[in-house]
């Protein structure tokens, strides 16, 4: 039986658990992040992140966020340290985003959505590919980044410039030569929780990694990633918007700081 799944009034967040029971599970992703509740720990360190921008592939619309692919087939990228043990290979990133600039993001700070939320994926390499670890409690590890409205960010607009050739579900295009690190504040503190997928299969397998600082995107870079579309060609065209699941029950889990 397929579980197809969106984010309209039918197939939304709200039906997930129809198809995917762990969705009320005791792990489950994005979740409010409160800064005065979360506790600092000395003992995490540093972010320590390798990216080849010769490892980019890919850009591809997979009819519920737009994905920039990357070769990960040796440690060419690769995200160590923070709160994992080992090293984790960067696999994809994508992006959640709001119909207008008052929500969008996944996680939230102290009840504050972001327009935009940026999701770097990485798999951990005890396990021998991705979709193994997806399944591991330790296997994925998420790095978040909120975005802000605010002047136009030079660094996105490589990739804003390749959704015209991926307006439509399916649609793919080459992508090379891209260094993801590139998108990242200048400040990698982070927030750190146990938790999931936001995506159906919405496996338990996330170490999640928010970045406190945001990066800026403005309003006509906003107005693009809304260009996109969620059906294939052919079908009646519904926006590419509202993509994001709202926050879950923490459930007693801890949210560590890097930062005082
Ligand atoms: C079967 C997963 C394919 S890779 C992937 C993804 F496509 C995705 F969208 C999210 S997310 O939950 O939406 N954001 C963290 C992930 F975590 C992922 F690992
Ligand atoms: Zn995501």
């Amino acid at each position: 039986m397929s579980h197809a799944w969106g984010y309209g009034p039918n197939d939304g967040p709200d039906h997930w658990a129809e198809g995917f029971p762990i969705a009320n599970g005791p792990r489950q992703s994005p979740i409010d992040i409160v800064p005065t509740q979360a506790q600092h720990d000395p003992s995490l360190k540093g972010l320590k992140l390798k990216y080849d921008p010769a490892t980019a592939k890919g850009i591809l619309n997979n009819g519920h966020s737009f994905q920039v692919d990357f070769t990960d087939d040796d440690n060419s990228s690769t995200l160590a340290g923070g709160p994992v043990i080992g090293v984790y290979r960067l696999r994809q990133f994508h992006f959640h985003w709001g119909s207008s600039d008052d929500k969008g993001s996944e996680h939230t700070i102290a009840g504050t959505k972001f327009p935009c939320e940026l999701h770097l994926v990485h798999w951990n390499t005890k396990y021998p590919n991705f979709g193994e670890a997806a399944s591991k409690p330790d296997g994925l590890a998420v790095v978040g980044v909120f975005l802000k409205i605010g002047a136009a960010n030079p660094r996105l607009q490589k990739v804003i410039d390749a959704l015209d050739d991926i307006k439509s579900k399916g649609r793919q295009t080459t992508f090379a030569n891209f260094d993801p690190k590139t998108l990242l504040p200048t400040s990698l503190d982070f927030w750190t929780y146990d938790g999931s997928l936001t995506t159906p299969p919405l496996l338990e397998s996330v170490t999640w990694i928010v970045l406190k600082d945001p990066i800026s995107v403005s309003p006509a870079q906003m107005a693009k990633f809304r260009s996109l579309l969620f059906t294939p060609e052919g079908e009646s065209p519904c926006c590419m918007v509202d993509n994001f699941r709202p926050p879950q029950p923490l459930k007693g889990r801890k949210v560590r700081a890097s930062f005082n």
